[in-house]
């Protein structure tokens, strides 16, 4: 089954939502943190582990809520080799409970260094004398499309050849993102990326009428999805920018076909960190239960956009 497909079960399953893992070293609880100081001391390791078991709770305790995960890569690079062990148990931890994972590196290069990004993240190294499957084995990437076609056609073949996905980022949530997005030529830059993403995934649209390489819109331009939901029927959407960011839930609507389908909502900090909104929890324990009930929310509030 292709991966927009995967999307579409996941979403009719458990809803739009997917679960943000970015772990804001200063937010993490407490009582996670300190105990991991005290037996590690100031090390990277130590910060890397609190990571590790922060999100392994959030992971388990939300498990029959949501069905998809998105890693931002930077939390992780930032820690180091702890830090990058920290993601790849925290995938191990995700697949092994059956969660679509999508991984947030924006990455791209020319073409040659793009494929050495898509053959590590979404298909298999080959080298003289054998071949090995990636080291992550995630389902999807985020990449950046400001090196044009040929910069985008290495992670679409890859992802084309294991039935992972792609969002190529289009419309970003953040403020500025119009000084280079909305400059026009004939289309304003975001359009453009759209078209030139639509007719390189054409032959990768799955049974649900979605492409498997997608796009990343913020919800924080709501007219703007709507004017990409209308103009581009096959691309699936992923959408940050709800919660911290205060993106509007109301017209998140427009971004979904009428059947609920075509789009998922990512939220990380106001769903893993909900539990700072109790003051008198300074040591953060039951911080997985705060995100569950935070997750549930949003997942309502998702469904009754179509009620
Ligand atoms: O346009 C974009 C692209 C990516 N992001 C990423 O999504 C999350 C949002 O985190 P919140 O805590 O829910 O604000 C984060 O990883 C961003 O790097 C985005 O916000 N906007």
């Amino acid at each position: 089954m292709n991966f927009a497909d995967r999307i579409s079960l996941c979403i009719q399953k458990f809803g739009p939502l997917v679960l943000g893992l970015d772990p804001h070293i200063e937010y993490l609880p407490r009582f996670i943190l300190e105990q991991e100081l005290k037996e590690k001391g100031k090390t990277w390791e130590a910060l890397a582990q609190a990571v590790t078991l922060t999100n392994n709770k959030l992971l388990d305790e939300l498990q029959d809520t949501v069905g998809m995960i998105k890693i931002q890569m930077a939390f992780y690079e930032m820690l180091g080799i702890p830090g990058m062990s920290a993601l790849k148990s925290t995938i191990e931890h995700a697949r092994n409970l059956g969660y679509i994972i999508i991984l947030d590196g924006k990455r791209n290069d020319i073409s040659s260094t793009a494929l050495a990004y898509a053959r590590g993240y979404l298909s298999s190294v080959s080298f003289p004398g054998g071949q090995i499957e990636s080291f992550w084995k995630v389902d999807a990437l985020t990449i950046n499309p400001y090196l044009g076609e040929d910069g985008l056609r290495p992670f679409i073949d890859e992802a084309g050849k294991t039935d992972k996905g792609i969002f190529v980022l289009c419309r970003t949530s953040n403020r500025s993102a119009p000084t280079v997005q909305d400059v026009s030529g004939p289309e304003k830059v975001y359009v453009k990326v759209a078209q030139m993403v639509e007719a390189l995934g054409e032959k990768m649209i799955g049974e649900s009428g979605f492409s498997s390489i997608g796009i990343v819109v913020g919800a924080t331009y709501p007219d703007d999805l709507k004017l990409l939901r209308t103009n581009f029927p096959s691309l699936l959407f992923l959408i940050p920018g709800v919660g911290a960011q205060k993106g509007y839930i109301k017209s998140l609507a427009n971004a979904f076909r009428d059947d609920g389908l075509g789009a998922i909502v990512n939220v990380s900090r106001d769903v893993i960190f909900a539990y700072r909104e109790d003051l008198n929890n300074e040591s953060g324990v039951g911080f997985e239960k705060k995100a569950r009930e935070r997750a549930i929310y949003y997942q309502e509030r998702f469904w009754e956009l179509f009620r």
